[in-house]
């Protein structure tokens, strides 16, 4: 069994899948999946306890103590046998997509594993690629595979968190619905409106200046939404958004699967 992991900076999504599928399975087909809140990791040790994993690929952008974690989870899950994890790093080209960053290693293994998957689901076509997280990181993607760059900005959930934070009144907004009218008449509704219009903003403006690069390949520009809080903000675009669970792993499946090789 091949174990793909998405440690992300609130949770941990992973998916389980036979190493002869690859090249056969169509992406984000797996055997088994599933997700933990980075505090629970010992849950997804139990969960994937009695697999027989022969190869385990992780992007994992939530630090060093959880890199550690992930090493204890893998002994515990996996017993005595050692099996070695590979570690998704970012580099300057990888499975059709080419790294835009000055440094390509800089950029979040994450994001460049959601650019490959999002070109494997979608080849051919400019791309902008949300993946709506703990951050949202809004990245432009060429027809040809060229990574122009990213924006990065706070995930729904920190940016309404950081207002109950650091204001004296300001409360936790529970959830996020937001009808058709952009001005609430209570403070719960004006922070959801904000916070959402923030972010359905930034990735409307990312929307603009891509199809202004993109010229006449602008009418084939599609928008690709991921992250746990894609549905919140999904109705918000002024765009109709493809919405693509798991898209880490499908970008870690499709490294796999298009290099043969965990780089
Ligand atoms: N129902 C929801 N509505 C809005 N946001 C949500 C919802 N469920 C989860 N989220 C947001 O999704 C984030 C977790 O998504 P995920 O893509 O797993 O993040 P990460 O990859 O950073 O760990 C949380 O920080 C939270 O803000
Ligand atoms: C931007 C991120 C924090 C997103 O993390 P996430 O919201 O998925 O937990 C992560 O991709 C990261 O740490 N990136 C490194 C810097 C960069 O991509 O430029
Ligand atoms: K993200």
């Amino acid at each position: 069994m091949l174990l793909l992991v998405d440690a992300g900076n609130t949770r941990i999504k992973w998916a389980l899948m036979q190493p002869a599928r690859l090249g056969h399975a169509e992406l984000g087909h797996w055997s088994g999946y599933g997700s933990v809140r980075n505090e629970d990791i010992c849950q997804m040790a139990d969960a994937i306890k009695g697999e027989d994993i022969s190869r385990v690929l992780i992007s994992n952008v939530a630090g060093a103590e959880m890199r550690a974690a992930l090493e204890r989870m893998a002994l515990r899950a996996l017993g005595m046998k050692p099996v070695p994890l590979t570690w998704f790093a970012s580099q300057a080209e990888l499975a059709g997509v080419r790294n835009g960053y000055r440094d390509p290693a800089q950029l979040g293994c994450d994001r460049f594993a959601a650019l490959i998957g999002a070109r494997a689901l979608f080849p051919g076509v400019p791309l902008l690629v949300a993946t709506c997280g703990t951050a949202t990181t809004v990245d432009a993607l060429d027809a040809d595979g060229r990574f122009r760059g990213g924006m990065i900005l706070p995930g729904l959930g920190l940016m309404a968190s950081s207002l109950a934070r650091n204001t004296a009144q300001l409360p936790q907004v529970p959830q996020y619905n937001v009808g058709a009218q952009p001005f609430a008449d209570n403070t719960h509704d004006a922070i959801a409106s904000g916070c959402i219009a923030a972010q359905a903003g930034a990735i409307g403006r990312a929307l603009a200046a891509h199809a202004a690069l993109l010229e006449e390949d602008a009418g084939r520009l599609q928008c690709i939404l991921s992250g746990g809080a894609a549905g919140a903000i999904s109705p918000h675009l002024p765009v109709v958004a493809r919405q693509v669970d798991n898209l880490v792993l499908i970008g870690l499946q499709a490294v796999l699967t298009l290099t043969q090789s965990p780089c």
